[in-house]
């Protein structure tokens, strides 16, 4: 066989080992009710908020959660706004064969509503998306001092696996030409973090700092 080949076949069988494991997580939220959505989401904000990463950083990645299957951010939202942090939000591209996304600014009055996306209009997968007359101002390299990552599951070797799609790691990649370093902390409940195999990866995914669970945080940054 040709190493061609070899690579060929070795990206296959991650494809397919990351289909299998995204399959199997998405069976087991679909397990918790909405009171143990809450409940763990709380208890990992109450984690995050403790972080010095989280304390000094002033502009924040953040993410506007799926109706179901996720962790809710709405915690995490407003104690951002209420420390007068400047948010960025995901907002994916409308060729969806492209999986382009970028994080936009979110650009908020005097006295700000903490969860001002509640009006804001929604994806195709139910995600709050900045409203048309919001000013487009999109995250250059550099610009951020965290970003909060969304995912499907983790390991204990903070590897990432994420919805299928390839939108944050492409982000990430371009988010890379600064000198400065972008801390990443990934946010979980429970059923996400998997520990009888590893997540396969792929030499695009980028591990994480920190993957901040309901009950452990794994990792650590300095501030
Ligand atoms: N809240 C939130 N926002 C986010 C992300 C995320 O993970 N969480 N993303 C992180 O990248 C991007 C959106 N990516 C997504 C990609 C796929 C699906 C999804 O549900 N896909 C399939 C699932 C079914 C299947 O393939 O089996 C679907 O369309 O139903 C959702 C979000 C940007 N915004
Ligand atoms: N930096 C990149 N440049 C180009 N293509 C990429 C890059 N990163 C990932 N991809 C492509 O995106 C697709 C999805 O990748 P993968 O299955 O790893 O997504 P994911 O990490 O689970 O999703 P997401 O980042 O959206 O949460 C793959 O086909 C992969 O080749």
């Amino acid at each position: 066989m040709t190493s061609d080949n070899d690579g060929n076949d070795k990206h296959e069988t991650i494809r397919r080992a990351k289909q299998e494991l995204r399959k199997r997580i998405r069976r087991a939220m679909k397990e918790l009710n909405d009171q143990d959505v809450q409940e763990q989401s709380s208890k990992v904000w109450q984690r995050v908020f403790q972080l010095p990463v989280y304390q000094s950083a002033q502009t924040v990645g953040v993410f506007l959660s799926m109706p179901h299957g996720e962790i809710n951010t709405d915690g995490l939202i407003a104690d951002c706004v209420q420390r007068g942090k400047t948010l960025y939000v995901p907002e994916v591209g409308k060729n969806f064969e492209h999986c382009d996304m970028e994080l936009r600014k979110v650009e908020l009055d005097e006295d700000p509503d903490p969860q001002f996306h509640k009006k804001w209009p929604t994806n195709k997968w139910n995600i709050p998306e900045p409203p048309g007359d919001m000013p487009v101002l999109a995250a250059q390299p550099g610009e951020l001092d965290l970003v909060i990552m969304p995912g499907l599951a983790f390991d204990r070797s903070r590897n990432r696996l994420g919805q299928g799609k390839g939108y944050y790691d492409r982000f990430l990649a371009r988010m890379k030409s600064s000198d400065k370093t972008l801390p990443l902390v990934a946010v979980a409940l429970s059923p996400q973090l998997v520990e009888d195999v590893s997540i396969p990866v792929a030499e695009y995914d980028q591990p994480m700092d920190m993957v901040v669970l309901p009950d452990e945080v794994i990792g650590s940054l300095e501030a």
